[in-house]
């Protein structure tokens, strides 16, 4: 029996070999979609997926968010985790010195994030190879990819790891596509664009959702520039995971200072050396930026607050989920809020439950 990774490799053959044009570009379309199907059965655990499965390391959730170090071996992962930690990770020259997750915890202002350490990854991991299925199915659970990257290696290490990530469906500091799909029970296809498509057609969108046996659903698409694999991301939109990334340079000790400063202006990239201890709280800092909370410190009357222990809300938040994220009922009983820091207008500001927080805010919610 034909197993999915030769599958797998058949039809990435056979799209190699056909010519990119007007005449094939319906089969090319159909052949990623068959692709995304395949990588997804892949990952889902049960008969021929392999022995490893879909499953990633048994490490629980702990802390106000997950941050996932992936790279290759040797890049300085575990370094860098017990630097930034309490925890210990085994440190050493030679590759694959991490064989399994290790979970530290990122004191950061009161919040606590959960840093995990993983194995090394290779190319090829995404179809199996190594721990990569494993370590990959991991990082789809962080709220945050930390791609550490060895800035004395060649410039491709990037775009292949990138590569490997998409492949289980991960998609790194995007949004999800603007298309709305969505299935019914009768009445046939119903395809409707909100202005002339560039890259799509009626027919190719067709086509695909007949190969997903989707015949009855409507589509909407709003994007002019949707592409067909944004409608194939869309079909398979349960297996997929948009997930923040930042990429870190690590040993740029051995860099020159020119190549170094082209690497820190690439976007979403920050640079250090964990053993000459540069940039290292740089890095710390952008991963909590990246991770778009907020920090915030509750006040009583009279007593100073306590900056060790810190009440983590989403960005974009108001006094109402700051009340919510207290009690459930916080809310009817509340009078108005002091607020002191960034976004107090002055200080203490008086405020209602529609105020937006801002990171480090001092609040101080008075009753009714
Ligand atoms: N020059 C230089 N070497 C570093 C730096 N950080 C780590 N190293 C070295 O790189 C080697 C690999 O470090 P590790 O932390 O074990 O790397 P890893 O990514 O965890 O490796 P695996 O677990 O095997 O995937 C060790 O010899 C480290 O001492 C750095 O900033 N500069
Ligand atoms: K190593
Ligand atoms: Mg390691």
């Amino acid at each position: 029996m034909v197993n999915i990774t030769d599958k797998i490799k058949e039809i990435e053959e056979e799209m190699r070999k056909t010519q990119k044009n007007k005449a094939t570009e319906y089969h090319l379309g159909l052949l990623k979609g068959k692709l995304a199907r395949l990588r997804a059965q892949l990952l889902e655990p049960g008969p021929g997926s392999g022995a490893s499965g879909g499953s990633g390391f048994d490490v629980s959730k702990s802390g106000d968010a997950r941050v996932a170090l992936v790279g290759f071996p040797s890049v300085g992962k575990s370094t860098f985790l017990s630097k930034i930690t309490k925890t210990r990770s085994e440190v050493a020259a030679y590759s694959f010195t991490t064989l399994t997750a290790i979970p530290g915890v990122l004191e950061y202002g009161g919040a606590e994030v959960q840093i995990l350490d993983l194995p090394g990854i290779i190319e090829g991991a995404a179809e199996g190879k190594g721990r990569g299925r494993q370590v990959i199915s991991t990082a789809k659970t962080s709220d945050l990819v930390l791609m550490v990257l060895d800035a004395t290696k060649k410039a491709e290490q990037r775009a292949l790891l990138e590569a490997e990530l998409e492949a289980v469906g991960i998609r790194l500091n995007r949004e999800p596509p603007n298309i709305y799909l969505k299935a019914k029970k009768a009445g046939g296809m119903k395809i409707t664009f909100q202005s002339p498509p560039k890259n799509l057609d009626e027919k190719m969108i067709y086509n695909i959702l007949r190969d997903y046996k989707m015949l009855n659903c409507e589509v909407l698409v709003r994007d002019d520039t949707a592409t067909v694999d944004d409608l194939i991301d869309v079909i398979m939109k349960d297996h997929r995971k948009y997930i923040r990334c930042l990429y870190v340079y690590n040993k740029i000790d051995s860099v020159s200072v020119d190549f170094l400063d082209q690497l820190a202006r690439e976007p979403h990239t920050a640079v250090m050396s964990c053993e000459l201890d540069l940039g290292v709280q740089d890095v710390v800092d952008r991963i909590w930026k990246e991770l778009r909370l907020i920090r915030v410190y509750t006040k009583r009357k009279g007593i100073d607050p306590d900056f060790s222990e810190a009440l983590i809300v989403r960005s974009n938040s108001t006094i109402e989920d700051v009340c919510d994220s207290i009690h459930r009922t916080l809310k009817d009983t509340f009078k108005y809020a002091l607020v002191w820091g960034a976004s107090a207008r002055h200080i203490p500001q008086r405020v209602g439950l529609g105020h937006p927080v801002a990171d480090e805010d001092v609040v101080s919610i008075v009753a009714k």
